[in-house]
């Protein structure tokens, strides 16, 4: 099967700062793959370097069977860290702005899940909460039907209430052909959905692989094995 994602032998140097130290990684599609590591372990800079924001020192990035360009874009849909959304736009305004940039976006589902998460399309962005405009912003990237979707931090500022519909958002609206990676500190959140997780530590992988299977051979959940690794 051809991978979603393969990155070959990947370095990143900001000045003489080595971010990324030789990554490589293969991503199947059909896989919600967990993207764990400690501040300024380099997942926010392998990120930009698949959305072809920054460009790598050396190395590769293949997107089903592309190399970066305008094609892999397409198929990539990109929730940041921090918002880029214009505050003054109304969510309206917004599912509009979506239709017409992404040919792959569906306007109909992201209403149907803004009406679940009682959103007002008439609201505009800059009265909404932190965490109501995260919702809003994972919305709009859920409802696009990319093959790789990749996700900085996606239920940071969502109370826990809100995460377990957010965390089922993201597994129903990925198709088998397709792959999200989840970027994030909430690690005992995420673990349960995730396929796959990938330890990131100092610019390198340090663990990568199913999550049923490294549970069972280090008899620990995700999360007590991220603390015991990384333990300051
Ligand atoms: N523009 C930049 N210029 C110089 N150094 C940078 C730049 N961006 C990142 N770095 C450095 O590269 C390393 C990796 O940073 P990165 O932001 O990728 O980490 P991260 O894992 O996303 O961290 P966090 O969990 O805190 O968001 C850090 O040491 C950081 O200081």
């Amino acid at each position: 099967m051809q991978p979603i994602l393969e990155i070959i032998d990947v370095r990143k140097n900001y000045g003489n700062k080595e971010a990324l130290k030789g990554v490589s990684l293969r991503i199947e599609p059909g896989k919600v793959i967990g993207l764990l590591g400690p501040n300024g372990s380099g997942k926010s800079t392998l990120i930009k370097l698949i959305n072809g924001l920054i460009q790598p020192t050396s190395g590769e990035i293949i997107v089903a069977g592309k190399t970066l360009g305008i094609e892999t874009t397409k198929m990539i849909s990109y929730l940041p860290e921090r918002t880029y959304l214009n505050d003054w736009m109304k969510v309206k305004d917004l599912l509009g702005f979506f239709d017409d940039f992404y040919e792959d976006f569906d306007k109909d589902r992201a209403r149907e899940m803004l009406g679940v998460l009682k959103i007002d399309e008439e609201s505009k962005l800059k009265t909404l909460s932190k965490g109501t405009k995260e919702k809003v912003q994972l919305i709009l990237v859920m409802s696009r039907k990319a093959r790789l979707y990749i996700l900085d931090e996606p239920i940071g500022g969502v109370d826990p209430a809100a995460r377990d519909y957010i965390l089922n958002t993201i597994i129903k609206n990925y198709s088998e052909d397709s792959s999200v990676i989840i970027a994030t500190h909430l690690i005992q959140e995420v673990e349960n959905i995730c396929d796959d997780i990938i330890f990131l530590g100092y610019g390198e992988v340090m663990l990568q692989g199913n999550v049923d299977d490294i549970r069972a051979e280090k008899g620990q959940s995700i999360d007590s094995l991220f603390r015991e690794v990384f333990r300051c």
